[in-house]
């Protein structure tokens, strides 16, 4: 399954982790390449992975077996028209859209019939901690298994059945990164106040954090029961999480959730 070429068309943040997930995992980098239209961002790839890097993105589409669309949104257009107008045999190959919102159907006015994966992966893919949620349009099972394999160095992968289910892998892993950074910094600005070193305090925010995320992984208990472990009857835990409730954590971030999905469906409108 290493013999594939893939080719990143957009060579930013998300592609980033993607390719280091693979790379990591052990996919050959002579078999990756990353097309940008300006260069620095490639150099640093080039400098860190050892990957193929190009200027046009015609010349990696021409290139490579698996085109995978890692620009934002709103490029994607004008990327997909003019890589069908300088490299039409593109066509003919298996995509990998990165893209949040767009749906399918705009793939295929801007392509025509493609054979197409919807992606949804998180930036934790940077450290094989990510989730990427996926979506097939016309695949075969060899190109699916493909697709699994290639995100399998993202962490955990998983399919789903109906297209409108990215929208809500979106909100629960692909935008959630965010949400707990916020918490984080929130909570780091916090003890910065309390007289510990923005090193200190950062430090001990983030092993909390991942003490309290592996514990849930490892544990068979729920997150409410997790909870109530660290919370002693009339103790501090108490009070902060009363805090939290009566500042309406639930509906916050149930909205916040809801918002993204939201998002979601209006960039396929507005695309
Ligand atoms: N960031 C995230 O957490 C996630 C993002 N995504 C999706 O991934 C996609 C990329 O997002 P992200 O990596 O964050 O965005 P970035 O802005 O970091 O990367 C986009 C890249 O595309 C390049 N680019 C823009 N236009 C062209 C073009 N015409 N030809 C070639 N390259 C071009 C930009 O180049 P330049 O350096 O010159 O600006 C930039 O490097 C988006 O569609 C997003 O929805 C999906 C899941 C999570
Ligand atoms: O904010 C965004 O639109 C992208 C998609 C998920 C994470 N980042």
């Amino acid at each position: 399954m290493n013999d594939n070429r893939v080719a990143f068309i957009g060579a930013g943040n998300m592609a980033r982790c993607v390719i280091a997930a693979m790379v990591k995992a052990g996919y050959p980098k002579d078999n990756i390449m990353a097309a940008n239209r300006s260069e620095p961002k490639l150099l640093a790839l080039a400098a860190d992975f050892g990957i193929h890097t190009s200027l046009s993105n015609a010349d990696a589409a021409t290139w490579a077996d698996v085109i995978v669309l890692a620009v934002k949104p709103q490029m994607m257009q004008d990327v997909c028209q003019q890589l069908l107008a300088d490299a039409p045999e593109a066509a003919d190959k298996l995509f990998v859209t990165l893209a949040a919102g767009l749906p399918v159907t705009h793939y295929e006015q801007w392509l025509g019939p493609i054979r197409l994966v919807r992606a949804m992966p998180n930036t934790p893919s940077l450290v094989a901690l990510g989730v990427t949620g996926l979506y097939p349009s016309r695949c075969s099972n060899y190109e699916k298994a493909f697709v699994d394999h290639m995100f399998s160095g993202t962490g955990m992968t998983v399919w789903l059945e109906e297209e409108h289910e990215i929208n809500h892998i979106i909100a629960v892993t692909g935008s959630s990164p965010a949400y707990f950074f916020y918490f984080m910094q929130a909570m780091q600005q916090k003890a910065e106040q309390l007289g510990f070193s923005s090193e200190q305090a950062k430090a001990m925010v983030a092993q909390t954090a991942l003490g309290a995320a592996t514990m849930a992984l490892q544990s068979e208990h729920s997150f409410a029961e997790l909870r109530a472990q660290v919370t002693s009857k009339g103790g501090t835990t108490h009070e902060a999480v009363s805090s939290l409730a009566t500042a309406g954590l639930e509906s916050i971030i149930d909205n916040a959730m809801q918002a993204a999905i939201n998002r979601a469906e209006d960039m396929a409108k507005s695309i």
